[in-house]
């Protein structure tokens, strides 16, 4: 079943454009990887996923709903990590859980399920301003799965992480079962361990289609990398 469907997806700031005629398709349950130099336009097509941001031209669909033409019913269906961890300072974790909650229609238990799936259970009542950054991604990422999405959209989720929170993410993940991500990295390595496909993006186009579950290494991957961005391959 194809969960996400984006067709010609083009998106202009002014005279640039950042997006050309993006097409791919993403299976219920595929873990995708967008990878890019900077600039290429991984961050503006997640954002149109995401629903933050309208495209151009172009239409993206979401179990077969027009993002365009039903905002909220594929809202529903998503959740987002964003660079904006989206937490409001004053309030502890567990608050800041709440209102979000309140906010979607959540029943405020699930608050407790999240936070013991991203591990501060014990760590509820403290003001997120005094959590390590690897604690505010967590947090982050618990907000995204309060309403328990069919669809992980998740950008640049190891900036600022160290190895083992790193690994520690991903363990999230794969405990809390999502079935279909899409993952902004520039971390080529842990893209390749944690996905299964990998999109390469340069100038805001698709270069390279790359299944990463047929690579039997990282290195491999990081040759196809290279070669689909211009650069010589080691
Ligand atoms: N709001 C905006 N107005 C004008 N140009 C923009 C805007 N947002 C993005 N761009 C431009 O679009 C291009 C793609 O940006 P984008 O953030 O999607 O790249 P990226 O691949 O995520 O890069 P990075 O790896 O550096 O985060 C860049 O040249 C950027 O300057």
């Amino acid at each position: 079943m194809t969960r996400i469907e984006v067709d010609g997806l083009t998106k202009r700031f002014g005279r640039f454009t950042a997006l050309d005629d993006v097409s791919f398709g993403v299976s219920d349950g595929e873990r995708v990887g967008l990878f890019g130099p900077n600039g290429a336009g991984k961050t503006t097509l997640l954002r149109i996923l995401a629903t933050l941001s309208t495209p151009t031209d172009g239409r993206v669909l979401v179990d077969g709903r027009e993002l365009s033409s039903d905002w909220a019913g594929v809202r529903r269906r998503i959740g987002v990590l964003s660079h904006d961890t989206m937490l409001y300072e004053g309030l502890t974790a567990r608050e800041n859980l709440r209102l979000h909650a309140r906010l979607h229609g959540v029943d405020t238990e699930r608050c407790e399920r999240v936070l013991e799936l991203v591990g501060l259970r014990s760590d509820g009542e403290r003001d997120p301003s005094t959590f390590s950054h690897g604690m505010r991604k967590r947090l982050s990422l618990a907000r995204a799965l309060l309403h328990d999405p069919d669809v992980l959209l998740l950008d640049e989720p190891y900036s600022g992480l160290d190895r083992r929170s790193m690994a520690d993410f991903d363990g999230i993940l794969d405990a809390v079962g999502v079935g279909t991500v899409v993952m902004v990295t520039h971390d080529l390595d842990r893209g390749f361990a944690f996905c299964d496909r990998g999109l390469v993006l340069d100038g805001g186009s698709v270069r390279s289609d790359v299944s990463l579950t047929a690579l039997d290494s990282s290195d491999a991957f990081i040759d196809r990398y290279r070669t689909a961005i211009g650069l010589e391959a080691d």
